[in-house]
């Protein structure tokens, strides 16, 4: 049985969102424990990636870190490079802050339709790619420190460069709102 690390990325700067969106709140619960909520439960464990100003306003039961010094806040390929480095497990479930509808269900089940033979597997649905819902096998590790090493930050470029699998995001869940990034105070 592989193990399995969940990344919770939550060091953003949410300048369009105008406040930090981990601590924005859905049905009365801060955006970060629903995100924590879909990992916990297929995850052998969950690490928040998240601001040095950031970190205290998270209760102390939760593991939260920061990026790497060399790193510090330079995208989420920082933050998913920070949270390998954290723990070593065989594979890394990451899910921003900003996807709050997504639950238990739906990391269960992309993980399940992650195929063994690709590097990454991440969701696409028909307007647009969603990479940050993904899996990310340890393997990748050494060429995404090399990548950041380049300065190369861009999530999509990296994963042209190594086996991705896309997956239909109607095989996760029918309704398409589930995977709704929030930008806006209005999304
Ligand atoms: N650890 C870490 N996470 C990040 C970093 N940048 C973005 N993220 C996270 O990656 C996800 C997607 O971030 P974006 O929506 O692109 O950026 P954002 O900073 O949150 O928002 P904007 O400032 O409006 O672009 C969110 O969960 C962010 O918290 C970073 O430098 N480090």
């Amino acid at each position: 049985m592989k193990s399995t690390v969940g990344i919770l990325l939550a060091g953003g700067l949410s300048r369009r969102f105008g406040s930090p969106k981990a601590f924005a709140e859905l049905a009365g619960i801060p955006f970060y424990e629903h995100a924590y909520k879909a990992l916990t439960n297929v995850c052998d464990h969950v690490v928040i990636i998240s601001r040095p100003e950031l970190i205290t306003r998270f209760p102390s039961k939760y593991d939260v870190i920061t990026d790497l010094d060399w790193i510090a806040g330079q995208g989420p390929l920082a933050g998913i490079f920070s949270g390998m480095n954290h723990m070593q497990a065989d594979n890394y479930l990451v899910l921003p802050c900003d996807m709050p509808f997504v639950g238990p269900a739906e990391t269960a089940k992309l993980l399940a339709l992650t195929e063994d033979s690709s590097d990454i597997s991440a969701v696409w649905n028909t307007t647009e790619k969603i990479p940050l819902f993904s899996v990310w096998d340890i393997c990748v590790q050494e060429p995404l420190q090399k990548e950041l090493e380049t300065g190369q930050l861009r999530v999509m470029k990296f994963m042209e460069k190594v086996t991705t699998q896309w997956i239909n995001s109607s095989e996760i869940h029918k309704d398409q709102l589930v995977f709704r990034n929030v930008n806006q105070p209005d999304d």
